[in-house]
């Protein structure tokens, strides 16, 4: 079992390089898979589990897949399977998306189900609704979902109106639809930067998607695809876990390739609480922190703040004076952190979907573990400024995000390990 040792105290200082975005290669590996012709390359992608195993899921669809460096390549043209290794996709809940281009592509898909997780139970009863809605039949049985397009029809498009902005349902309607007759429309669509470029990726085979990044995306089909060259955004999520990291510890780093529009509402909520942020085209410069006030914090869709950076925002204001307040309306049950932040010497109490966090002077070094991946950048955050030692278990989820964030955060001047133990 790996672990981290965190010793804190020391202030992070220096520039940490953001890689490409976990959330938009994932889709995007998905996406090549609409590829009847041509080679794809995915261009800065990271060095993630997920990546790694979303890799295996479409290798084992019958994609031939090379990775060079930070490129991915993807030749699709010979899929000979609508039905990807329920063992890879238990592992990983973005395999549901090959689910959308095999339906597109080949007119049936056969996925498990995904089950529910440590941040809520997470049903993907939209996405199910736009493939019905898309003309397929859809089958759950036996702990799989089978979706098919009836015999001697095609998919067609539609409008469709998702009943809660969902990520992963946009994502995956646009897939299926990209290869549908006619014109789809998706109404409340998700507005996250990752559908933009997952948007963009699809533009360049070939597809006609447009207002991706707004409520309202108009996808009309197409005949055929072909593979693309695509660079892949950066991560904000990572980018925001840095910032994040630094203010607690009151450092000065700039992180480069951090793009602020992604992280509008993390910015304003780390100004109000007296920290301060330039940018510039190339990234983010933080300075100064911890929080010299206390915070109300609301996670919604984007542009709203990201759930994906409660859990991280929460640790920040373990140690911020006075009580704020974190409200998570995405998922239902992403409040496991708190419990291990209090291990550490924390005072929040949670109920239902708000926390509220007393500021407390100092944290104090534990051993904790993560339970989901945010939950994990959350533990390194408040080891980073905890008295003595902590010691951060769980890293399979951690890896599952982060490129070497001890290696990265060691390099601003951290005092943390990695730990291999029997
Ligand atoms: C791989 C990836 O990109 N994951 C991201 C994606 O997850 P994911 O795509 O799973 O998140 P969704 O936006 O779909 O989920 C948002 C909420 O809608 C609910 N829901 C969703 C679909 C559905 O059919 N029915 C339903 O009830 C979910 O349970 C959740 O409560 O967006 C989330 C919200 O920004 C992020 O936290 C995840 O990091
Ligand atoms: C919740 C996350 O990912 P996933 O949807 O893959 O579980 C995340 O990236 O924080």
């Amino acid at each position: 079992m790996a672990k981290y040792v965190i010793r804190g105290g020391n202030r992070l200082s220096g520039t940490v390089k953001i890689e490409g975005a976990k959330n938009a290669v994932l889709p995007i590996l998905a996406a090549s898979l609409l590829a009847g012709e041509g080679e794809s390359v995915i261009e800065e992608t990271p060095a993630l589990t997920d990546v790694k195993t979303m890799s295996e899921v479409i290798q084992g669809l019958g994609a031939e897949v090379s990775k060079e460096d930070h490129a991915i390549r993807i030749q699709a043209a010979n899929i000979n399977s609508v039905e990807p290794s329920e063992a890879l996709v238990r592992k990983m809940r973005a395999s549901q998306w090959v689910m959308g281009s095999l339906l597109g592509r080949l007119g049936r898909a056969r996925v498990a189900q995904p089950g529910g997780c440590a941040i809520g139970s997470r049903p993907i009863d939209q996405h199910l609704k736009g493939f019905q809605a898309l003309g397929a039949e859809v089958e759950t049985a036996y702990g799989f979902v089978e979706v098919r397009v009836p015999k001697g029809r095609k998919l067609r498009g539609t409008r469709i109106y998702l009943d809660i902005k969902s990520v992963g349902a946009t994502i995956n309607i646009m897939l299926a639809a990209t290869l549908a007759e006619g014109t789809t429309i998706i109404e409340n669509a998700a507005k996250e930067p990752e559908i933009v470029d997952t948007a963009n990726y699809l533009n360049a085979m070939g597809a006609h998607v447009r207002g991706a990044g707004t409520d309202v995306i108009r996808i009309e089909g197409v005949e055929t695809l072909r593979g693309a060259t695509h660079a892949v955004i950066p991560d904000r999520i990572t980018a925001g876990t840095y910032l994040i990291a630094s203010a607690i510890t009151g450092g000065d780093v700039y992180v480069e390739g951090a793009i602020s529009d992604h992280l509008q509402a993390l910015i304003a909520k780390l100004q109000e609480a007296g920290v301060k942020i330039e940018d510039d085209v190339s990234g983010i410069r933080v300075t100064g922190g911890p929080a010299m006030r206390p915070l109300e914090v609301k996670t919604l869709t984007h542009p709203g703040f990201p759930t994906d950076l409660q859990a991280q925002m929460m640790a920040f204001l373990t140690i911020a004076p006075g009580r704020s307040l974190v409200t998570e309306t995405v998922f239902e049950n992403r409040f496991m952190h708190a419990a291990e932040l209090n291990r550490m010497g924390a005072n929040i109490r949670t109920q239902g979907r708000t926390a509220l966090i007393e500021g407390v002077d100092t944290l104090y070094g534990a051993s904790v573990t993560a339970s989901d991946l945010r939950a994990g950048a959350a533990l390194i955050i408040a080891g980073l400024v905890a008295e003595g030692t902590t010691e951060v278990y769980g890293l399979h989820h951690v890896d599952r995000g982060y490129v070497d964030i001890e290696g990265k955060l060691r390099a601003l001047g951290a005092d943390i390990e990695r730990v291999e133990e029997d």
